[in-house]
């Protein structure tokens, strides 16, 4: 996927808005032509010559809708059966004589929770059913629980096949589209793991600070204890240590370099594949961009490579239609370290329309003083054709290989035309299990005599270069915590100046120096607030409180308790987190309510229910029904008194604080609740709180009653009211007023959110 501009991903277009996107307006369809473009992909014969006219035809037409039914595995089957059940039938193929294509499932997206559609905003407007449908997909939208995704942009992380257990890297994360996708797999149920609290772990990182922010504030909505969100240039990500017994040794023995079991290469690429939405692309596409990504590109997936385990899985992949930035970039990773071999894609999601990878292609480039685009068949040509004082400015490795020793059709391409989609290319590649070498054949080894960044590393140099890396690092700051077991500190004796060797260790200092972040630290679950939780909160002993923290600058009360895993934690541990850019961890669970009598107590925060409910002793959860909800939604503050029999009883007899209400499905005249759904309350003496942001209400409240009984929504439903009645004067206020109705649902501040779509 191409890195947005800036402006247009932190203005970011109005949520319900983008909803309605049709990018023609931006720039007309005769505007949509680049000579370069056309004439570098025709020499690339990227498509056969009689798919070129629909091919290009395709680029031009804005792209459907697309979405996909986020959120852990049970939230977000029950949404999906809501969008079959309840909204799709109500939708018609023809409105006012124009033909509509009604939302529609992915047909290879696992479990039907991908859909696309092709709504004109007329329609959107017009038709009632459309118009309720897409309220429903705003406020959903707003709350997480579906993702504006472009359909491309899903298949990477289906294709890393991630599990429970694994370790996985997001090597370029933000906004954060895919790694949402990885945390899902992560959380899906198995046989070995509960959904709330996986064994593995999802450590998403990107160069860009701001970026790493939006990132942040999207993985938020899938609340996960197993979650870490770095800051650091991919091309020298460094060697992460954690606890041995986390990576098979026993407790005590010291530490040992994390390696991953899944790792996305999701790089930063001319984003040409899209087109049809950054229609700007267009009039500014040049042959450089490609051509000036490819080298860190190539450096960010080999240094994918050394943080690979054994028997592990890399993703490439590029929103990007040009071979310099794909098969090019592949070939020469894997010339580099024949401990990898591509894995094929042509048996996977089946469904999924696709092309091979190219085994060949063509370079060009405007030599100097020259307007004509000049392609080069090799190497030598393109080093022969530079004058006398011209740098070599491209490297080999743009170049097919000679002699292809992997098979580059292996790898998958997308192209518009194929299903109505974006441009897109995927190779999927695997490190070799571990085979221990046979010492006596070592020694008989010839000395390598290839160039350094060919040289096939061996198992011990990795070690070698990576205990380097590490020690640059790791351990000499990590953060004090007052309460950290004595066998996880790290070793006094561990090296806090390592050799400076390669400059990296300048390198990581330099990043290091302006991160200001809060440290993390652990509570020792003796630690009153720990006690005081679990006891208010009715915790099982099986909580893991030993993996809460706290993010206070040290001496501070703290306000919030945060929850790892117990990988996580090792991470927090052993690792300097100003060194490795840690800008956050786990998942917010316990807040600090303060209660006006002086009294300071926590509560269970909603995002963070469905980590701790398996852990909520099950005689303290209170049974509710959709009488109670309504009461509860309808008002901010209800008085306790105010709800109906049994519970109006079980709730005075409570103390006051946070309490866990489950509401049973249900369906009477009222509303219909399809499924078992838990919420958090806060009593205070007399009245209840449900602890659920505004827009969260608003859109339970829509699922549940097909309307928005909450304060707020009548309070907008009314202000809608007198709108329409100013504005019923003309035609053109007319227009207004159905724009109106659009934006009322907006919230500004979430606007940004999973608008980024690839
Ligand atoms: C294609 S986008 C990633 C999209 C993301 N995977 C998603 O699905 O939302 C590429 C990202 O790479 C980041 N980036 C660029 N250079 C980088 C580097 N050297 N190291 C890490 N991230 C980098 C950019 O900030 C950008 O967010």
């Amino acid at each position: 996927m191409a890195r947005r501009k800036k402006a247009d991903w932190k203005k970011g277009p109005k949520s319900s808005k983008a909803w309605n996107d049709n990018r023609t307006d931006i720039i007309s369809p005769e505007q949509m032509r680049n000579v370069n473009f056309e004439k570098y992909y025709k020499a690339q014969q990227i498509v056969p010559d009689e798919e070129w006219d629909a091919f290009m035809g395709r680029l031009r037409v804005p792209l459907p809708t697309t979405f996909r039914v986020a959120g852990f595995r049970e939230t977000a089957t029950v949404l999906n059966d809501l969008i079959k059940t309840t909204y799709i039938p109500t939708l018609s193929n023809e409105v006012d004589g124009e033909e509509v294509q009604p939302p529609a499932q992915l047909p290879w997206y696992p479990d039907g929770l991908a859909w696309q559609f092709n709504v004109s905003k007329q329609v959107l407007r017009k038709n009632p059913d459309f118009k309720r449908f897409h309220s429903f997909l705003v406020f959903e939208t707003e709350i997480g629980n579906i993702s504006r995704q472009e359909a491309v942009s899903m298949l990477p992380p289906l294709l890393l096949d991630v599990q429970p257990h694994h370790v996985v890297l997001d090597m370029c994360a933000a906004p954060g589209s895919k790694t949402a996708q990885l945390l899902e797999a992560l959380h899906t149920p198995s046989p070995t793991s509960t959904t709330a609290i996986p064994p593995g772990l999802v450590l998403a990182n990107d160069s860009d600070h701001k970026r790493t922010h939006l990132l942040i504030h999207q993985s938020a909505r899938l609340p996960s204890p197993s979650l870490l969100v770095t800051n650091l240039d991919a091309s020298i990500f460094p060697a992460i240590r954690v606890g041995a017994e986390c990576v098979g040794g026993s407790k005590g023995t010291g530490t040992k370099q994390l390696l991953f079991d899944r790792i996305l290469c999701d790089v930063p690429c001319s984003g040409d594949g899209t087109l049809r939405k950054n229609v700007g692309i267009w009039l500014k596409w040049g042959v450089g961009d490609g051509n000036g990504l490819h080298s860190l590109q190539l450096r960010i997936l080999q240094r994918a490579m050394r943080l690979l385990k054994p028997g592990g899985r890399i993703v490439y992949s590029t929103c990007s239609l040009n071979p310099i930035e794909n098969e090019a970039v592949v070939a020469a990773a894997l010339r580099s370290n024949p401990n990898f071999t591509l894995l094929p894609t042509s048996t996977s999601l089946p469904s999924l329309q696709r092309r091979p990878g190219l085994t060949t292609w063509t370079p060009a480039f405007f030599s100097s003083g020259s307007r004509e685009l000049q392609f080069f068949k090799t190497y030598e040509e393109y080093v022969s054709a530079l004058g006398e004082k011209e740098e070599k400015k491209y490297t080999e490795s743009m170049w097919p290989p000679k002699e292809s020793e992997e098979d580059l059709t292996k790898c998958m391409r997308i192209y518009p035309h194929l299903q109505d989609t974006g441009g897109f290319f995927i190779a999927v590649l695997e490190r070799k299990p571990h085979v221990p070498r046979d010492p006596k054949k070592r020694e008989a080894d010839p000395a390598p005599s290839e160039p350094a960044t060919k040289k096939p590393k061996l198992e011990e140099e990795e070690e070698e270069e990576d205990a380097i890396l590490e020690d640059a690092v790791c351990a000499e700051a990590v953060s004090t915590p007052s309460a950290v077991n004595q066998d996880e500190k790290p070793k006094e004796d561990s090296n806090p100046h390592p050799p400076d060797k390669k400059g990296k260790r300048k390198q990581l200092e330099e990043t290091g120096g302006t991160f200001k972040e809060n440290p993390y630290t652990f509570l020792a679950p003796d630690d009153p607030i720990v006690k005081a939780c679990i006891e208010k909160l009715h915790l099982n002993p099986s909580f893991p409180s030993h993996n809460l923290f706290v993010r206070n600058p040290s001496g501070e009360p703290a306000r919030s308790l945060y929850l790892t895993n117990d990988i996580v934690r090792s991470v927090i541990l052993h690792n300097d987190y100003n060194k490795i850019r840690l800008m956050t961890a786990g998942t917010k669970l316990f807040v600090k309510q303060s209660t006006g009598d002086g009294d300071e107590k926590f509560r269970i925060l909603s995002e963070g229910l469905p980590v701790v409910f398996p852990f909520v002793e099950p005689e303290t959860v209170m049974d509710a029904d959709l009488a109670v909800l309504r009461g509860l939604l309808e008002v901010y503050h209800p008085l306790c008194e105010s709800f109906p029999q049994p519970f109006r009883d079980a709730i005075v007899a409570r103390p006051s604080g946070c309490h866990v209400l489950k509401f049973g499905a249900e369906k009477n005249d009222a509303g219909s609740l399809t499924h078992e759904l838990v919420l958090p309350i806060w009593k205070s003496s007399v009245s209840l709180s449900l602890m659920i942001d505004k827009k969260a209400k608003s859109a339970l409240s829509l699922r549940v009653f097909g309307q928005d009984v909450t304060t707020a929504g009548r309070e907008a439903a009314s202000n809608q009211k007198v709108k329409t009645i100013s504005n019923s004067a003309g035609a053109e206020a007319k227009e207004a007023e159905a724009d109106e109705v659009v934006i009322v649902q907006e919230d500004p501040d979430q606007a940004v959110d999973n608008m980024d779509g690839t």
